[in-house]
């Protein structure tokens, strides 16, 4: 799989962004938990490069409890602010708080200035990663349009939060071009890039095979497999026959198969996944 993607009107955002840099305070960045380290767009480093940054690794609902606990450690050492939420089910109260404390210093200085300011945040990411759904959630109201594909949000929104909080929506970032392979595949297997761009059976494999050694009981559980000592494409196969996908002829018909194991681990169907651990 060789995944450039990068379209005109990412370039845009970017751009409008830049140049509304200025009327933000706090830039948050919402990553996936499952996979914080290919959800962290290197282009953020030089973009925010003067701005104060707080982590948010947000659907860890679907992540592994004990990996999400390692990210924010190994955050931790390296002085980053972070914090594990799920927009789903997630404690709002606990993530404001979090958050304005984050920018204790930047709203001491107003206050000593005699300013009593609201604090302004853009909330930033690659897509799909639940930027829109934390802002509803903040906000208490379905005010942005969520979707579970990449380039739901088209432009930057400012939401009040409350008197104390402002925060600018901004749409899904990626970088011209992945570093290799592996995060290109990671990045797709999140939903943050459109899967009809790529090849979906090529992905499924690169799938089956993380699951195969990181998750062979979830893996087995889910799809009835007895045995998980094949070639990918045989436990695709597998996966085919168990759920009837049959062609016209009876041939196995992979790439529903394909299609629906993705859609699946997408959507935390196959139990609580991470894709990577800090110390890889
Ligand atoms: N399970 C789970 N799903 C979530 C969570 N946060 C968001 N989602 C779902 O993930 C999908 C993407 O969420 P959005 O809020 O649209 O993501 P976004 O980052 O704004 O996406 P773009 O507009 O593409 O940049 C939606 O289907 C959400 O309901 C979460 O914490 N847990």
């Amino acid at each position: 799989m060789d995944i450039q993607w990068y379209p005109g009107h990412m370039a845009k955002a970017r751009r409008q962004l830049r140049e509304n840099l200025k009327t933000v305070d706090l830039v948050i960045e919402a990553l996936d938990a499952r996979a914080p380290a290919s959800s962290l767009n290197p282009d953020f480093d030089d973009l925010f490069s003067h701005k104060t940054r707080f982590y948010i690794l947000n659907k860890a609902d679907l992540a592994d409890p004990n990996i999400t606990a390692n990210w924010l450690d190994h955050f931790k050492r390296k002085e980053i602010d972070a914090v594990s939420f799920s927009a789903v089910s997630g404690n709002i109260q606990f993530l404001k708080k979090r958050i304005l404390d984050c920018a204790a210093a930047i709203l001491k200085r107003y206050e000593e200035r005699g300013m009593h300011k609201t604090l302004r945040c853009a909330i930033v990411g690659i897509p799909n990663v639940g930027k829109s759904a934390i802002l509803n959630r903040l906000s208490g109201e379905k005010k942005l349009k969520e979707g579970n594909r990449p380039g739901v949000t088209k432009s930057l929104q400012w939401a009040r939060i409350d008197e104390h909080l402002e925060i600018m929506d901004t749409p899904g970032l990626l970088w011209p071009k992945f570093e290799n392979e592996q995060t290109g595949a990671v990045v797709a297997l999140i939903g943050s890039i459109k899967l009809d761009i790529l090849d979906e059976e090529a992905l499924a494999f690169y799938l089956l095979g993380r699951l195969k050694n990181t998750a062979p009981g979830l893996l087995k559980e889910r799809y009835h497999l007895d045995e998980l000592d094949k070639n990918d494409f045989e436990l695709l196969e597998d996966i085919c026959r168990k759920r009837g996908f049959l062609l016209r002829g009876g041939a196995y018909d992979t790439e529903r198969g394909a299609k629906t194991l993705l859609d699946e681990f997408k959507n935390g169907k196959l139990g609580r996944l991470s894709l990577e651990k800090p110390e890889q």
